[in-house]
């Protein structure tokens, strides 16, 4: 980690900014690959898998055998937390369920919303260097709740040709209606555009790595929704002097350990803290099996010290980090101040990692400075709000003339006469 001693504002462009990414070469690659499956279909999958999973699975879909088999390598201690995990996501996207009222804007003319589910919606877990079955609870719990008819799942096989049984095992509980061997690119490619195999669907959503994350926003310019951009992790610490560097540095190794190109920073504003957390990282990297991983996010990330928290709020807000944990002593106060954020973590016992799996918050969130202008799943990701209107006569009476007035200025003669003949209709 980087230390930073009270850098002025125009050194923060150097903090915010991610681990540098080749963006020309990693679209150029992943558009080769999306035009092969868009072209090719299974047969490309199969291929692609091969070179990037290691394993030409012989199909795709996912057998009854296999979800019964993965049902007896499941122990009973994870089955549980599993079911934990499961309710307390259900119950916290519950709770946001869309209630609309009807408006009568003038006496005669009501408008309303209505939430519809999509009705096809595809799933990304992502299984290159964990299987991520909490990421199957995080994005298939609220779409059932939502209503969607078909929700179908894509997860990489690990090289002996199978899916890690906790994630087939968490789709069954979740509700996933068909699951798919295909990661990466080829995965989001197959269903944006459908495959033999692999049905089209109108919006994916799901985490991933680069290419991942590249592959959902070129197949989102034309093709399909996408949920949000939500790539490799990150994780931001505030902290004062209150601090616990034990619980900061294992709060950062938490995120650190997700992938070389993960990203950490503690915004502090003692000077100590740094130090200690230090300290901590260093002592902690020692037990952690994902050690080079997490090094090597490190590598990528700063401690930066700061004069006071508002300052330390200020910088927050222009990294928009995707985790925010706030480890101060008025964590409350200093909380006010969150403007861009994906998820935010208060107190020292609220650990990134309670959200990852099982407090029911979701954890499919934005990244890369996102979370300025998107907001991570929810159960609203899921459905449209489709408006209606209803127009009585006496409607008609109250806004008929300023429709005709507005259309007759936008010289959309046909516009106007939509509603002359009505009211000329009325006055009969
Ligand atoms: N933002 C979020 O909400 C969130 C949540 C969970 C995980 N994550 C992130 O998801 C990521 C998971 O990454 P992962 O790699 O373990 O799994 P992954 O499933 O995202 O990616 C694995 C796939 O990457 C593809 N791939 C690998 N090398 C490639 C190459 N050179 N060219 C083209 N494709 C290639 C392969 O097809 C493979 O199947 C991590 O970065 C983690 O931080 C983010
Ligand atoms: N921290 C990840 C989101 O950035 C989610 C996750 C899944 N498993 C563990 N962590
Ligand atoms: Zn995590």
């Amino acid at each position: 980690m980087h230390t930073i001693l009270y850098p002025t504002k125009d050194k923060w462009e150097g903090i915010t900014g991610r681990p540098h990414i080749d963006a020309s070469q990693l679209c150029e690659n992943v558009s080769a690959i999306l035009s092969e499956i868009r072209k090719r279909g299974d047969e490309a999958v199969k291929e692609y898998e091969e070179m990037f999973d290691g394993i030409r699975p012989e199909q795709l879909a996912v057998t009854e055998k296999e979800m019964a088999e993965a049902e007896r390598l499941v122990s009973p201690e994870l089955a549980e937390a599993i079911a934990t995990a499961h309710h307390n996501i259900r119950k916290f996207h519950e709770s946001q369920r869309f209630t609309g009222n009807k408006v009568e804007t003038m006496p005669g003319v009501e408008c309303w919303q209505k939430s519809v589910p999509i009705e096809k919606v595809g799933l990304y877990v992502p299984g290159g260097t964990a299987p991520l079955f909490s990421t199957v609870l995080m994005l298939a719990t609220p779409a059932k709740i939502a209503g969607c008819r078909d929700i179908i799942m894509c997860t990489p096989p690990a090289r002996d040709g199978k899916i890690n049984p906790a994630i087939l095992v968490a789709a069954r509980i979740a509700g996933v209606s068909r699951i798919y061997k295909a990661g990466g690119v080829q995965a989001i490619g197959a269903m944006a555009y459908g495959t033999e195999t692999v049905p089209k669907v109108y919006k994916i959503f799901g985490p991933g790595n680069q290419y991942v994350m590249a592959a959902k926003q070129q197949v989102g310019i034309a093709d399909v929704a996408i949920d949000m951009p939500a790539g490799p992790s990150e994780v931001c610490v505030v902290a004062d002097a209150s601090a616990t560097p034990e619980f900061i540095a294992a709060d950062l190794l938490s995120q650190a350990e997700h992938g070389t190109d993960s990203q950490v920073l503690l915004i502090t504003t003692d000077r100590h803290l740094i130090s200690n957390v230090e300290k901590e990282i260093k002592q902690q990297l020692e037990n952690l099996p994902r050690k080079e991983f997490a090094e090597k996010a490190l590598d990528n990330s700063k401690a930066v010290l700061v004069e006071t928290l508002d300052e330390a709020m200020e910088l927050v807000n222009a990294y928009a980090p995707e985790h925010l944990i706030i480890q101060t002593e008025n964590y409350n106060e200093t909380a006010e101040k969150v403007i861009n954020a994906g998820s935010v973590f208060l107190g020292k016992y609220a650990c990134e990692s309670a959200g990852d799996y099982a407090s029911g918050t979701n954890h499919t969130l934005p990244t890369h400075g996102y979370a300025t202008a998107y907001s991570g799943v929810n159960l609203d990701s899921y459905c449209r709000k489709i408006t209606f209107q209803h127009l009585s006569e006496q409607g008609v009476r109250s806004i008929g003339r300023a429709v005709e007035i507005m259309a007759a200025a936008e010289q959309l003669d046909g516009h106007k006469n939509a509603m002359t003949v009505r009211i000329e209709h009325i006055n009969r």
